[in-house]
């Protein structure tokens, strides 16, 4: 049995090729995975009992604890999946992609070859370190052609750039050092346990939930999708066989334009939730993702040749058993909200240089129906923040007392910080009104509720989404329930001035508040459409 540390074996692929592996009973696996948004124990809490197979959380920038596994499990072998991998993000936090990317894997590879170069002659032979990247990093095709292993690099965007760099290294440790190791280069994976904020998941759940499917520029760009059962049975391959200093190109001879797999996920959902309702018509074309690759296609048959890999999975296939999985495994898809990310578009170019989520007003739409539409709460009003930028950085009022309407002005003020997917409220006041002002960092999404018996909206919610991408200030008078959750990635900042002293003039008076957090049963729900 070899024993095998997979970096990142909690993500997508990851995951999928922890459960192969300890499948075939022929590997030990290490599965080291830092948990970030993207990696996901619930994925593998079938595994949790098998004797073969240990979890550690931890970074593969982390050198010291990367060596440390490799010597108390005496590993026979690496694949490193541990990366950073949506494009979106990468367009809104290139950094992070730099550092898990290339920074994480140069401490890998140092750490590899440390280990490595310890080990005796028989052990260092069959060792093998596989590094798994993507096509994206041979840029775009135009209508012809498909890369192969000799297709120069060219990658547009960050994300792409980062796994090139990261290709590079790889390469030259197998040259430099003779570290013997293997890159592989895959087409678009789909299959279970991915993430919904890639493709084909994200239209399934928003499909199925009725909301609208946001198809970036004309929806011509072709990707050729690769199920994962598949690639992890290339990647087994690889280790068990392929040649050392060499690269292989894994694709799913699948082409499809992203029109054309968005209405195979409609028909689909809409024939296995036998809804009557026709899912194509809530397709929406969006802004399109800059630097938008058009093509990709590989050409993998270097890897037929050699080591006789096939995909066997047809798409036709592949997409039924795709959404049916996600169907029927709605507790997966809410353990991947725990951090944040509810379907909201990212990687629009940054309108304040604060926030790698930034939403649209598509996205606006479709996360809360009513964005665009005034409040009609009496005594609640809305204001533009305005933002005045020069070459020193911006100035936004927060409010002005010659405009604040009378009897709200504010007597106090304090800002807060709210975490990524945490929220605050729902509470009301009895006598305080309070002036809230979002601009970011952060997006919100503010959650209104009419609680006052003799007003005429009474018992109405109002939700809009403020902050980073919609800077607002609000009043929110006593009477009217009011929470507030980050929907973005970073941590967020509210500020609010309230009309009255927190606790009273000394903090010497009850404090004026009435919570529902915590109240059974309360029509008080975070609830977002
Ligand atoms: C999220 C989203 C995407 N798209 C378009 C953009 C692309 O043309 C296509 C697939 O997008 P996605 O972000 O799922 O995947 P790619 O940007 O092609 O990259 C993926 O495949 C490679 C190999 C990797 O290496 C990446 O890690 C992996 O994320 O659909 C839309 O039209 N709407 C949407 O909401």
């Amino acid at each position: 049995m070899r024993t095998i540390l997979i970096t990142g074996g909690a993500g997508f692929i990851g995951s999928n090729l922890v459960r192969q592996l300890i499948r075939t009973e022929q590997y030990r696996v290490i599965n080291v995975d830092k948990l970030t948004y993207a990696g996901n124990l619930f994925s593998l809490r079938d595994l949790e009992s098998s004797p073969n197979y240990t979890f550690v959380q931890g970074d593969i920038g982390d050198g010291m604890l990367m060596l440390d596994l490799l010597h108390r499990y005496e590993v026979d072998g690496v694949m490193n999946l541990a990366a950073e991998s949506h494009v979106d993000r990468s367009i809104g936090s290139p950094g992070d992609f730099v550092q898990t990317n290339v920074v994480g894997t140069y401490e890998l590879l140092e750490a590899t070859r440390e280990y490595w170069q310890s080990l005796p002659e028989d052990k260092s032979a069959s060792f093998r370190f596989i590094h798994i990247s993507t096509d994206e990093v041979f840029g775009s095709l135009g209508d012809e052609g498909a890369f192969t292993e000799s297709t120069p690099y060219s990658p547009n965007s960050p994300y792409s750039a980062s796994k090139a760099s990261s290709d590079h290294l790889v390469r030259a440790y197998h040259e430099t050092f003779a570290l013997p190791t293997i890159t592989t280069h895959c087409s678009n994976n789909y299959g279970p346990y991915q993430f919904p904020e890639k493709l084909i998941p994200l239209i399934i759940s928003k499909a199925a939930d009725g909301k609208p499917l946001p198809v970036y520029g004309t929806g011509l760009n072709v990707r050729d999708w690769l199920h994962v059962e598949d690639h992890c049975t290339a990647l087994r391959l690889i280790f068990e066989s392929g040649r050392v200093g060499t690269t292989y190109n894994i694709g799913g001879g699948t082409e499809k334009s992203n029109l054309d797999v968005v209405h195979s996920i409609c028909d689909t959902v809409d024939r296995l939730t036998s809804s009557g309702k026709k899912s194509s018509d809530q397709i929406e074309f969006v802004r399109d993702r800059p630097g938008h690759d058009f093509r990709y296609a590989i050409d993998s048959s270097k890897l037929s040749k050699e080591l006789g890999w096939h995909p066997s999975v047809s798409f036709a296939e592949g997409i039924e058993a795709t959404v049916k999985w996600y169907l029927s495994n709605q507790d997966w898809i809410e353990s991947t909200r725990k951090h944040g990310y509810e379907g909201q578009r990212l990687g629009i170019d940054r309108n304040d240089g604060d926030d790698a989520a930034v939403i649209t007003s598509s996205d606006m739409t479709d996360a809360a129906p009513n964005q665009n539409e005034d409040c009609t709460f009496e005594g609640v009003v809305f204001n533009k923040l305005g933002k005045y930028e020069d070459s020193r950085g911006w100035l936004i009022e927060l409010f002005r007392n010659d405009e604040v309407p009378a009897g709200n002005e504010p007597v106090m003020a304090y800002m807060s910080q709210t975490l990524p997917g945490v929220s605050r409220g729902p509470h009301e006041h009895v006598d305080q009104s309070d002036l809230f002002g979002f601009f970011g960092p952060g997006d919100f999404r503010l959650y209104l509720w009419d609680s006052r018996k003799d007003s005429p909206t009474f018992g109405q919610r109002f939700t809009r989404i403020v902050g980073a991408t919609n800077p607002q200030s609000v009043i929110v008078p006593p009477g009217v329930v009011h929470a507030y959750k980050n929907i973005s990635l970073h941590p967020g900042i509210v500020f609010n001035a309230p009309n009255r002293l927190y606790a009273g003039h000394g903090k010497q008076e009850p404090v004026d508040e009435i919570r529902h957090e915590e109240a059974d049963g309360s029509e008080y729900q975070l609830i977002d459409a």
